[in-house]
């Protein structure tokens, strides 16, 4: 029997092993998928990484590779052999760095694993773009960066919630919408600016929900997990 494909990726941004592992004790595979990034990935390695996927889940890696085309198709092709199911590089890495990775990752032993690329970071408001790129705001800085993306042949982007509706009208319908920025009605931002509620999201077009500390810092993660899944009827 295939599993269910959860919306819900639990970003799981702890600095010890056990705290982790505990939560993760706590949920089922169908119930959220669970992404490893930066910290949890350089404290613990890839044996974290198979940890997880031996224990059923779809694993995201996020380490957004962002280099020269060689590096980042070989550092793909490691992650994808980690046997996970989607990694991420940087859109503004460029098309052959893109093309680079995806081409790596068709020709790995695991070539199911899907590649995305980040267009502007969540925690990016209009003034803080300014400080990297003049002249455009973020929509319009996301929306050229998910036409590269597309034309690159990746399986889509990461943005915010707020450009879903644009990015649904530009771009073709299988193409992935990933969204970090996401915070239940009330809860703190934190460093994110470009928020949105999990049932807005869905409603604008979003295919996985990315969400750490409103889940991870709760005193009931798996109950907070278990409302996000209500309210976007999963
Ligand atoms: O690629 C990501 O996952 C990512 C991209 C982005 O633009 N913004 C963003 O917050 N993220 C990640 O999504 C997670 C969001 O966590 P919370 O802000 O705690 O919900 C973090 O692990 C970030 O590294």
């Amino acid at each position: 029997m295939s599993k269910s494909d959860p919306r819900v990726i639990v970003a799981l941004d702890y600095d010890n092993k056990d705290h982790a592992l505990t939560f993760i004790d706590q949920l089922d595979p169908n119930y959220c998928k669970l992404k490893v990034g930066k910290e949890m990935f350089t404290l613990f390695g890839p044996d974290f990484v198979k940890t997880l996927v031996a224990r059923g889940f779809d694993v995201f890696l996020d380490l957004k590779f962002h280099d020269i085309p060689n590096t980042v198709a070989k550092a793909c092709k490691a992650a994808a052999e980690l046997g996970v199911w989607m990694v991420n590089v940087h859109a503004s890495g460029g098309r052959v760095m893109m093309e680079a990775a995806r081409q790596a990752i068709a020709q790995s032993s695991h070539p199911q694993t899907k590649l995305i690329a980040v267009t502007v970071l969540t925690s990016m408001d209009d003034a803080q773009l300014a400080d990297v790129v003049s002249g455009v705001t973020p929509e319009q800085q996301v929306l050229k960066l998910a036409r590269l993306t597309e034309r690159a042949g990746l399986d889509g982007i990461v943005c915010s919630a707020q450009e879903a509706s644009a990015l649904r009208e530009q771009c073709d319908d299988d193409f992935l919408l990933v969204t970090p920025g996401i915070r239940p009605a009330g809860s703190d931002t934190g460093d994110q600016k470009r928020v949105m509620t999990p049932e807005d999201a869905v409603r604008h077009g979003v295919n996985y929900l990315v969400m750490g500390r409103p889940i991870t810092q709760a005193d009931d993660p798996l109950a907070v997990l278990k409302e996000v899944n209500a309210s976007i009827g999963q």
